[in-house]
């Protein structure tokens, strides 16, 4: 299998990419390139006959890699020997104790949990975690304390727990729009607090999450935060007045990508294919795009141009979404679900 990088948008190269066996022709490149290219960027994989018929982009550069993206996706991570307690264990709780579950950070015996709703209880009983009747229970429980209720909810949950909460205690509040202020105040001065917005694809090990610090957070806890994402995907840490465009972008983000995904899907049924292979052919186009952007580094527009022939079937179809205000339409929205972000941290 051949693997192309887009040699003139990767942005350094260091260790890893050393592993990378090169073919001849591209030593002098990577010789060169060596000093500016870290974090290495993984390869596309394409085929030799798509590789040839990306001849004519000079700036695409083949390698061979000995990493294989797709196993590298699936590996699991080192035990992080904390216990993980989730006060509230609705959609986005689940997520994430399936994601750290599945990459082998924690197993269920050392998740805790507390919801009122029995369904939701089960559900996290089921896979080995266990239910407590009270927030501080789950506290008394645990090293790390994620706040997964929703935001109108965080003060109480915070007054419950702040009474049993030690110097030992990392607390992780997930919700949207409640600000580090808010958080110190409700869980006391020494409480250590990090604030991050994940989204809901740590379920696949694909999360983009940022986060910021409050309280007695230190650098210890932003490792241990850092670790727990990372094995679930990707985070940044920021400043918090940008956590409510994050909010916006991706942690609101992944609705809007499944919505377009359906309507994708809906568009091929509506051109005559069967349901199943439309909805696999939107979303496997849609991870395939992703990772193009990802892993080459090539700007989106850049590669949409590669895709669309003079007079051909894509111009055609990007006429018709720029048409409709598609740009506009996805702006709107992680504007609008920032401004919405800002009013939660209001209220
Ligand atoms: N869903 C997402 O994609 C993302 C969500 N978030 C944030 O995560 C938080 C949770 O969101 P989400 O998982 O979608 O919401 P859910 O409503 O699915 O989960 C919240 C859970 O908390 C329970 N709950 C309510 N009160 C308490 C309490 N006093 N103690 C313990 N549990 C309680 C709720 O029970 P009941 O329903 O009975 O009230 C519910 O099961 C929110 O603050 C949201 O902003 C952040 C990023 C992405
Ligand atoms: O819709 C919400 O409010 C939450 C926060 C980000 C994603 N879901």
């Amino acid at each position: 299998m051949l693997q192309i990088f887009r040699g003139v948008f990767a942005r350094s190269v260091g260790p890893a990419r050393q592993n990378l066996a090169l073919p001849a022709a591209n030593k002098a490149f990577s010789a060169a390139s060596a000093a500016i290219c870290w974090p290495p960027v993984p390869a596309v994989k394409l085929t030799e006959q798509q590789a040839k018929s990306r001849a004519h982009f000079p700036n695409l550069i083949v390698v061979e890699s000995a990493a294989n993206p797709d196993t590298m996706a699936t590996a699991t991570a080192p035990a992080l020997n904390k216990r993980i307690g989730f006060l509230g264990s609705g959609q986005m709780a689940e997520a994430l104790a399936r994601g750290l579950m599945k990459r082998g950070l924690v197993s269920g015996e050392h998740i805790a949990c507390n919801d009122p709703n029995p369904a939701r209880t089960n559900l996290f009983k089921s896979f080995g975690a266990t239910p407590y009747e009270s927030n501080a229970d789950v506290a008394r429980n645990a090293d790390v304390i994620f706040v997964a209720v929703k935001p109108q909810h965080v003060a109480q949950v915070l007054s419950e727990v702040r009474p049993v909460l030690t110097e030992g205690h990392t607390v992780v509040s997930i919700a949207a729009g409640i600000t580090i202020d808010k958080l110190v105040e409700a869980a006391g001065p020494d409480a250590h607090v990090v604030r991050v917005m994940p989204n809901t694809p740590c379920l696949v090990g694909e999360t983009a999450a940022a986060m910021c610090l409050g309280g007695k957070a230190n650098a210890d806890d932003e490792t241990l935060v850092r670790t727990i994402f990372e094995a679930v995907g990707k985070i940044y840490t920021v400043d918090e007045k940008l956590l409510a465009a994050v909010t916006g972008l991706s942690g609101s983000g992944p609705a809007y990508v499944f919505l377009m995904i359906e309507a994708l899907a809906d568009g091929g049924v509506r051109a005559g294919l069967p349901r199943d292979i439309a909805q696999a052919l939107a979303a496997q186009t849609v991870l395939g795009s992703a990772k193009m952007v990802m892993e080459t580094g090539t700007h989106p527009g850049a590669l949409k141009d590669m895709v669309t022939s003079p007079a051909g079937t894509t111009i055609a179809g990007v006429h018709e979404l720029e048409r409709a205000g598609i740009r506009a339409a996805f702006m709107n929205a992680v504007v609008a679900a920032t401004d919405r972000a800002n009013q939660l941290s209001k209220m």
